[in-house]
């Protein structure tokens, strides 16, 4: 505006409109002209509310009233050089939409579109870059898909968009994609002949293969980092350990840890699936596992120390103060101390002391890992081994678990037509008035209907979707060459899905039908049909049709896999299931579950439900229900 006015005080004239002109913007602008109109915008007159504002006052004074008017007085005298009121102008809304456009324009082009041209290049070039590390003496091709953002690949898709990025991949570019994951390119199976080419691989084409930071935590004297002999020899002795003779004996501990637990959650009516779960395995957990009293007092710091390493595994590998890593670093340490002092003495024990009859000892997975190895005259076991081995059941087992308990639950609570059967089942077995302290490991074994609510539970919302393999020389896989030093990682989710042949379960919906997959009556009219068939009694066209319907007994071996296969399963298994057979009769012979509120599944990177779902547990009046 001052320009207009050190016009204005260059002479003498006076302005006819000198003493007040008031009206709205689009008539001054006709009075007064573009420059006027650009001042006031400069001046923000379109952005006031409706009030009086001195705007300026070099000869005049402005006062903005509101939005489209204002009063333009002269302070004193008003000198003018020209008449304001000569020459034509475009329309106000005209040079408004005008100079607008131009700001959104300029705006656009410079914060937007060309950062976004500039990360699209560089994305080019990350792309050729990664597909330029492919095997060049192969002539297999490469499997489609895209390497994403430079350095992090698709890492933020996975976090973002969790199980629906990875469908939508699959839908793409099929049951084989490669991507960009954890730092390194990879190549993704799903389905079950391509994760049974992968799992048989393991040792020839591909090896297993965690984030640094897990060797920095549990060490490289266990199963999961420890070498090809190193490995073989302790999940060998592990394994052995968890088999049913001596699962037989832990279950008594998990019975009764189970039982206290699911006692308070009856007193507390409404519990936080997630976190009481997580207390309920961790406990037992230390017990049965390390033989921890679960009265110790120090029982919680294990928990903590737990978590601890947990959450250390996924972190960035910084060992700075603050850092989760160094966190997971320090609780390393609190429990291999706590298991040097817990472990020694049994650890120097002789044979005679070891195996000790009269010992009132309870047993635990650790201490029988010692005795076998003893038994089979393995020398090369260290006490190392076994503090490292404690780490990685505390790792592996503790989360994986808790979240596929209260998974389980959550299925159960939505669905009373389930416990029911389940119910009916008990009953039929003759256990719905047995304590819980005179159920036998084989009783609970022999509830196949309970077998299929835990197996179903995994089916539809594996705990862990997924896991990684390193190729250790160029191979094929599905018509494709997974390179050298590569990633492989194979979907456990979508292999179940691709089983099903649709969706599972995606947010809070979420298919749960025991029945259908793994107790299926149709698979037996199947067999009968192929059978007729093939005695040239049915026709063909019938078999095809009734076989394609997909079950437990018509599915291929690697298509169900919620705790992987070949070498490199779950050193747990058993272990994780005698626990959640044991969770869903205890739960349905004392209570009715109701979900409280919404429910949601996290997927990603396991799948469990949000910490905020909560449940019910209403006691139930067992006579009635007898
Ligand atoms: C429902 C619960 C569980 C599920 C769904 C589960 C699933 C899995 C899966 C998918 C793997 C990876 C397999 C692979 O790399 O191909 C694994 C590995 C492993 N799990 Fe479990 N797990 C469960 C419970 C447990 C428990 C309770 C323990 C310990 C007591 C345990 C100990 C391990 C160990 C040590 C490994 C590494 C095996 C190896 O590298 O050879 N898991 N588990």
């Amino acid at each position: 505006m001052d320009s207009i006015f050190s016009d204005f005080n260059n002479s003498t004239t006076t302005h006819p409109g000198q003493d007040e002109l008031k009206g709205n913007i689009p008539m001054l602008f006709e009075m007064y002209g573009k420059q006027f109109f650009f001042q006031l915008l400069q001046n923000g007159a379109f952005n006031q509310s409706r009030q009086e504002k001195e705007m300026f006052s070099n000869g005049m004074r402005l006062d903005v009233e509101d939005s489209l008017h204002v009063t333009l007085a002269p302070q004193e005298t008003l000198v003018a050089g020209e008449d304001l009121r000569a020459g034509s102008f475009p329309p106000l809304d005209f040079l408004y939409w005008q100079s607008l456009g131009l700001f959104v324009s300029v705006f656009i082009i410079r914060y937007l579109a060309v950062p976004c041209a500039l990360l699209y290049l560089v994305c080019c070039l990350w792309e050729i870059y990664c597909v330029g590390l492919r095997d060049r003496t192969c002539l297999l091709p490469l499997p489609g898909g895209k390497m994403g953002l430079p350095l992090v690949g698709e890492m933020f898709h996975l976090f973002i968009f969790g199980a629906n990025y990875q469908r939508q991949r699959r839908k793409k570019y099929g049951n084989i994609y490669r991507t960009h994951m954890f730092g390194s390119p990879t190549v993704v199976a799903i389905g079950d002949e391509h994760v049974k080419r992968l799992l048989l691989g393991e040792g020839s084409v591909v090896r297993c293969r965690w984030p640094s930071t897990t060797r920095r935590i549990l060490g490289e004297d266990g199963i999961v980092n420890g070498d090809k002999e190193t490995h073989h020899r302790i999940k060998r002795l592990s394994l052995k350990s968890f088999s049913p003779k001596y699962m037989g004996t832990y279950a008594p501990i998990v019975q009764t840890g189970i039982k206290e637990h699911l006692k308070e959650w009856r007193d507390q009516k409404e519990i936080p699936v997630l976190e009481s779960c997580k207390q309920m395995v961790s406990k037992v957990m230390m017990t049965v596992l390390l033989g921890i009293d679960p009265n110790d007092p120090d029982i919680q710091l294990y928990i903590r120390a737990a978590d601890d390493i947990i959450n250390s595994i996924l972190s960035l590998p910084l060992d700075l103060p603050g850092f989760t890593f160094r966190k997971g670093l320090r609780a390393r340490k609190f429990v291999f101390d706590k298991l040097e002092s817990e472990l020694r003495s049994k650890f120097e024990a002789t044979d005679e002391e070891l195996f000790d009859e009269s010992s009132q000892e309870s047993p635990s997975v650790l201490l029988n890992v010692l005795k076998l190895a003893r038994l089979e005259g393995e020398e090369k076991l260290k006490l190392r081994n076994l503090q490292n081995l404690a780490l990685e059941f505390i790792f592996a087992g503790t989360q994986s678990l808790q979240c596929a308990c209260s998974s389980m639950m959550v299925h159960l609570s939505q669905r009373p037509e389930v416990v029911a059967r389940l119910r009916t089942e008990i009953k039929q077995h003759g256990l719905w008035e047995t304590p819980m302290n005179e159920v036998t490991y084989e009783e609970i074994e022999s509830l196949k209907f309970a077998d299929c609510v835990v197996k179903e539970t995994l089916r539809v919302t594996p705990t862990i979707p997924g896991a990684v393999r390193v190729a250790t020389k160029t191979f094929e896989l599905g018509g494709y060459q997974v390179p050298r030093g590569w990633q492989v990682m194979y979907s456990i989710r979508l292999t179940h899905e691709d089983t099903a042949g649709h969706v599972l379960q995606n947010g809070p919906k979420c298919e749960f039908d025991p029945d259908v997959y793994f107790n299926c009556k149709k698979c037996e009219n199947t067999n009968n049909v192929n059978q007729q068939a093939e005695n040239g009694k049915g026709s063909s066209s019938s078999k095809i049709r009734e076989a394609s319907h997909v079950c437990s007994k018509s599915a291929g071996a690697f298509s169900f896999i919620p705790f992987g296969k070949g070498s490199r399963m779950c050193a747990g298994k058993n272990y994780g299931l005698l626990f959640l057979r044991v969770l869903v009769f205890e739960l349905v012979r004392t209570a009715d579950l109701k979900l409280k509120g919404g429910c949601n599944f996290i997927e990603v990177p396991m799948t469990k439900p949000d910490k905020s779902v909560k449940v019910e547990i209403l006691p139930i009046a067992k006579q009635c229900n007898v």
